[in-house]
């Protein structure tokens, strides 16, 4: 129970990677704070929370809105009486060949996967200073982050910015106490890859499960990712075995991305 004592909020957090990361949190002692669009989503995965005993919040919030980021904090400081981990999980994905990304498409992808990490960052460092507490910062890139895949031009970006958000807070952020790490997945069977999947199928008429195969094909591991194995590094990176670990973007990917 290494996060006994501590809270930490979790956006993106109602389904896939985020509800498994708060799981593993909460099994870790934390309390949770559950933020995402989805309101149906959140309560679902609330339930299933409390039910291990863990004391639970949720809160309704768009990552792409600055000041609704800096609500959902201020909320939990008060619903749970503390903040100390800030999780910037919520992204969303797009398929789409680089001659074709509209301005639309870049402007949306990017408010969410990089101005709503941004302004986590922001908002979670604020707070940090204002209450003293050496508090840790961890965002999701991706292998995305790492290397360029094609067909995902627009997504490979945010996950790159991430990583560049991601090394510069952690340099701002050192004196005092707080640290910022990411985390890098590589392929997770979550609602996002069925979207991606689906996707390929029509832009390449790929039959459907194809591309999700052959990304799966090409792990060192042979298997696809859990929500758990990317949870797994979470709890490292948000327990005091972390400590002296600041700027770094780590792949956890059953050997996809060689860095
Ligand atoms: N699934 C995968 O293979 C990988 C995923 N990642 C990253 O991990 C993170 C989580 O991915 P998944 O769990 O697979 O995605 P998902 O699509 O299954 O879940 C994303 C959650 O974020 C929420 N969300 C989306 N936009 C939001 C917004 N503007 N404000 C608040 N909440 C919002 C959704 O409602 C949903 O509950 C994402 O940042 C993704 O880019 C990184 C590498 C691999
Ligand atoms: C979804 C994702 O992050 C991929 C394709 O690496």
């Amino acid at each position: 129970m290494t996060l006994n004592g501590k809270t930490a909020l979790v956006t993106g957090g109602a389904r896939g990677i985020g509800f498994g990361i708060a799981q593993r949190l909460a099994a870790d002692g934390a309390a949770i704070a559950l933020v995402d669009l989805n309101a149906a989503d959140l309560s679902e995965a609330q339930s299933q929370l409390s039910k291990s005993g863990a004391k639970v919040i949720t809160i309704t919030a768009d990552v792409t809105d600055r000041q609704q980021v800096i609500d959902a904090i201020d909320s939990t400081v008060d619903q749970l009486g503390g903040f100390d981990i800030m999780i910037n999980n919520a992204g969303i994905a797009q398929v789409q060949p680089i001659s074709e990304i509209t301005e639309a498409e870049m402007d949306k992808i990017h408010a969410v996967n990089v101005k709503g990490v941004l302004w986590g960052i922001q908002a979670a460092a604020a707070r940090f200073k204002k209450d003293g507490t050496k508090g840790k910062i961890i965002s999701a890139s991706s292998i995305a982050g790492h290397d360029g895949f094609p067909m995902l031009g627009a997504y490979c970006s945010t996950k790159f910015a991430v990583r560049a958000l991601t090394q510069v807070a952690a340099k701002e952020f050192a004196p005092d106490g707080i640290t910022v790490n990411a985390y890098c997945p590589g392929v997770v069977g979550t609602d996002m890859w069925t979207e991606i999947d689906a996707r390929f199928s029509d832009l390449t008429g790929a039959k459907k499960g194809a591309t999700f195969d052959k990304f799966v094909g090409s792990i060192a591991l042979g298997r696809a990712q859990t929500a758990e194995d990317v949870a797994s590094l979470v709890s490292y990176l948000a327990g005091p075995d972390s400590d002296y670990m600041t700027g770094q973007a780590i792949l956890i990917d059953g050997g996809m991305v060689y860095r």
